[in-house]
């Protein structure tokens, strides 16, 4: 049975041009299947859908229609941007005895400054939807919540045919469940600029030498091409099998599907608490237990390796010291093992300083060094420089974050772009002093592999 847990008559959104109201009404759902959720949608809401789990598992979105969006093509300042948008759309919501609230999800692009067109083309510098229909999972419990945002003052009507699809895309979710979808079918495939990209390695890598930056990540692109179109929920549920160790994301915009299985917290601010994680470093897994062992144990110390993670740490670690109370950090990475890849792993944690927030940890973490380089600034022109390539949303943050404080944003690494019968794949990799092209070249074929198996490719040794 579904049981209402809260409704609210309409919180007062005062803006300078006119009031707006902002209802909320939650119910817990017995039974729901997150993914099967966003199916429901395929028909009434394509293209405005979005999907998260954290890596524990122990939280899962999904979100169906638009109640509003916020956007911002605000350049440095779009974090700022959308934290101040939020907070005057959420100014008067209060928290429901299950602490069930709306949420914001979406991302940032990479680089404001990239103007390099194609596949990303149309996408704003920062994307975020509040969803009509937003569900959480979390302690085995499922919440739908209906939000509406209005001028009008009556809605009574409004509010009436919203319950009713709500029940109706409970109901296809409960009874229909998941389709068993077939993996799509490649056509073609291609690495658009390999050369340039074996090139540019060997330039950044001569560059560093002569001591121009420490470290740049250097990004590539794949390119398929399918037989058919292929779905959305198709996609994440191949995602969703397959990466059981990572954060799983997908962001409709623009008629294409941002989704990804990324390994790498920016960060997670929980009840005044913030978490990250420096990962940077990597190695393939081995074929045997044995051999994954030594594979890892090699990555442990090996010093080319340890020098593009020491980087991250370094900077993370500096915003930890500016923004908490006090912090915790392990003195040495441990291996943080996923299907395709092992890498080097540091946590960091600790108590948020007061008017430290998450949009604002994101802000001054991105890029880290695991993405951009070190100096940041020296490291973008270069890869303004030296990468055909638009990274749009890839190596950028995705994420949630709700009217309390609390949210958390995952670096948008391996992931892709799936617009229609088409998806590009996005890899990289850190350049320091000793990087040779042909090994980050490899680097960067392990890193493909998730998204290429989900997306129905043949994985070569
Ligand atoms: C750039 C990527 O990954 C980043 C680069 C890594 C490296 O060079 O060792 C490791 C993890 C990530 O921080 C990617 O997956 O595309
Ligand atoms: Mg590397």
């Amino acid at each position: 049975m579904n049981r209402k847990l809260s409704a609210t008559t309409g919180d007062r959104i005062e803006t300078e041009q006119s009031t707006l109201y902002f209802h909320i009404e939650t119910i817990e759902v017995s039974r729901l299947s997150a993914l099967a959720f966003f199916e429901a949608g395929e028909q009434s809401f394509a293209g405005q859908r979005f999907f998260w789990q954290n890596r524990e598992k122990t939280f899962t979105l999904a979100g169906l229609g638009h109640a509003q969006t916020i956007s911002s093509d605000a350049k440095e300042h779009r974090f700022d941007d959308v934290e101040q948008q939020w907070k005057k759309l959420t100014q008067n919501v209060v928290n429901d005895e299950n602490n069930i609230q709306p949420i914001l999800f979406g991302g940032f692009t990479f680089d404001t400054e990239n103007e390099v067109s194609g596949e990303w083309t149309g996408f704003p510098e920062a994307f975020f939807a509040v969803a009509t229909y937003q569900l959480v999972v979390k302690n085995d419990q499922a919440y739908v919540s209906i939000h509406l945002i209005t001028d009008e003052e009556n809605t009574t009507e409004a509010l009436n045919a919203l319950r009713k699809e709500r029940d109706e895309l409970i109901h296809t979710a409960q009874v229909k469940a998941l389709k068993k979808y077939a993996k799509p079918q490649i056509k073609s495939s291609y690495e658009p600029y390999k050369e340039e990209y074996l090139e540019s390695i060997s330039k950044v890598t001569s560059l560093i030498r002569q001591k121009e930056a420490d470290k740049v990540v250097i990004a590539r692109s794949l390119a398929l091409q399918f037989e058919e179109q292929v779905t959305s929920p198709n996609v994440l549920s191949q995602v969703m099998m397959e990466q059981p160790d990572s954060y799983l994301f997908g962001l409709e915009e623009q008629g294409k599907l941002f989704f990804g299985a990324s390994p790498e917290r920016l960060v997670k601010v929980s009840d005044k608490y913030a978490y990250s994680s420096c990962i940077a470093g990597s190695i393939k897994r081995g074929k045997t237990a044995e051999e994954d062992d030594l594979l890892g144990q090699s990555l442990l110390n090996d010093t080319k390796n340890l020098s593009e993670h020491q980087y991250v740490v370094d900077m993370i670690l500096q915003t930890f010291k500016e923004n908490c109370a006090s912090y915790q950090i392990p003195n040495a990475p441990q291996l943080l093992k996923i299907r395709d890849i092992q890498h080097l792993f540091t946590p960091v944690e600790g108590p948020l300083k007061e008017g430290a927030t998450v949009l604002q940890l994101v802000k001054t973490l991105h890029p880290t060094p695991a993405l951009g380089g070190v100096p940041r600034m020296k490291a973008m022109q270069v890869i303004r420089e030296y990468e055909p390539l638009n990274r749009g949303l890839y190596a950028a943050p995705i994420g949630w974050l709700d009217a309390q404080g609390n949210g958390e944003f995952a670096v948008a690494i391996r992931s892709a772009l799936l617009a229609k019968d088409q998806a590009f794949l996005y890899a990289g990799g850190g350049i320091v002093a000793d990087s040779q092209p042909s090994s980050e070249y490899d680097e960067t074929l392990v890193k493909f592999r998730p998204m290429l198996r989900a997306l129905g490719g043949q994985l070569h040794e």
